[in-house]
């Protein structure tokens, strides 16, 4: 169950791509919380920024990238202003990643005991050797895999167990936070929902909360609480997942979901989003979604629509249609 106290509080986030003549803002100045034990989803197109805002989350960020601006807050500290030690704690006890490429990671010579086991000894010394062995098994059993096969190796397991071992390993500590960047979009489709039923089943009974990141906007409706929507690194809506599925209230949202197969009901002939998003070193003045936008107005193409909280939609948007 999710609560409103925020976990994690953005505010005004900004990340460049900084190159040799030019920068890229793929973050521009976006806010949004995490609440307690929620699924958090972050829904847009390719290059929208997504995956910068789960790196900056993460402390994770490399050049040419740079956190240029605003705050990651975790109980009123910011995550972004951590110094190396605070940031060890920070990583794999408060926060942890699954990655779509996280299966591949995993050494396939060291078997799945000893890579579980090194992240608890690591961060959790006192627990010694069989304490870590212990919570190892607890761990494969908690994913589904049989604990027996804790001493095989990674390449004895399919790529579904791969993933579920990584997924072992980030609640290893039974973090706060656990960011899933596309964590299933390698494997087929029983799997990825096979596994994406069963964080969620983690989630209700550890309590832990989700940044989930993924294509498939289906999946993410069934799966979060709430989803934001960016934009050409901007949070153009954010809502509850039923309000983005039955009520969305930004045309853009409105066309990424029309865009995708429904999750139930006849099969329609999608209709893909015209035009493709404005280069992050020309932006359009106004609202950046107007050139593609068919309801655009004059105003969109002067003024930047603010991202605001409509009650009766229970919707925060950004759209001088709503106002
Ligand atoms: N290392 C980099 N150097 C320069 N620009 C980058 C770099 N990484 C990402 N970008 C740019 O930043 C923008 C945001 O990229 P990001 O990967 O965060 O988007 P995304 O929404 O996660 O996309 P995808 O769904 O394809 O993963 C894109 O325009 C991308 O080209």
């Amino acid at each position: 169950m999710s609560s409103d106290r925020a976990l994690i509080e953005v505010r005004s986030l900004t990340v460049d791509y900084v190159g040799e003549h030019s920068v890229a803002r793929a973050v521009d100045g976006i806010d949004f919380d995490i609440r307690e034990g929620e699924a958090f989803g972050l829904a847009g197109e390719s290059g929208c920024g997504k995956s910068t805002v789960a790196f900056a989350l993460a402390r994770l960020t490399r050049l040419p990238g740079l956190v240029s601006g605003g705050q990651v807050r975790l109980n009123g500290d910011d995550v972004l202003k951590f110094d190396k030690a605070r940031l060890k704690a920070y990583r794999w006890n408060e926060v942890s990643f699954v990655f779509q490429s996280a299966m591949n990671a995993l050494n396939p010579v060291i078997s799945v005991a000893e890579q579980i086991m090194d992240v608890i000894e690591t961060h959790k010394p006192e627990l010694g050797s069989d304490g870590a062995r212990a919570r190892a098994v607890e761990l494969l059993e908690l994913v589904g895999i049989p604990p027996a096969r804790l001493d095989d190796f990674p390449h004895q397991f399919s790529g579904g167990m791969r993933q579920r071992i990584c997924i072992a390993i980030a609640l290893a500590l039974s973090p706060r936070l656990i960011i899933m960047d596309e964590p299933t979009t390698a494997l087929d489709v029983v799997v990825q929902r096979d596994i994406i039923e069963q964080i969620v089943e983690l989630k209700e009974k550890m309590g832990f909360s989700v940044l989930f990141i993924t294509h498939d906007l289906g999946l993410m409706i069934e799966f979060c609480d709430r989803i934001g929507v960016m934009y050409s690194g901007e949070l153009v809506e954010v809502a509850p997942a039923e309000a983005i599925l039955t009520n969305p209230q930004h045309p853009y949202t409105r066309a990424l979901g029309n865009s995708f197969p429904p999750l139930t009901g006849p099969r329609l002939r999608m209709e893909g989003i015209p035009g493709t998003p404005p280069d992050l070193r020309a932006l359009p003045p106004g609202c950046r979604f107007a050139p593609r936008c068919p309801h655009a107005m004059e105003i969109c193409r002067v003024k930047a629509p603010e991202l605001r909280y409509y009650p009766e939609h229970r919707s925060e948007a950004a759209c001088h249609l709503l106002n």
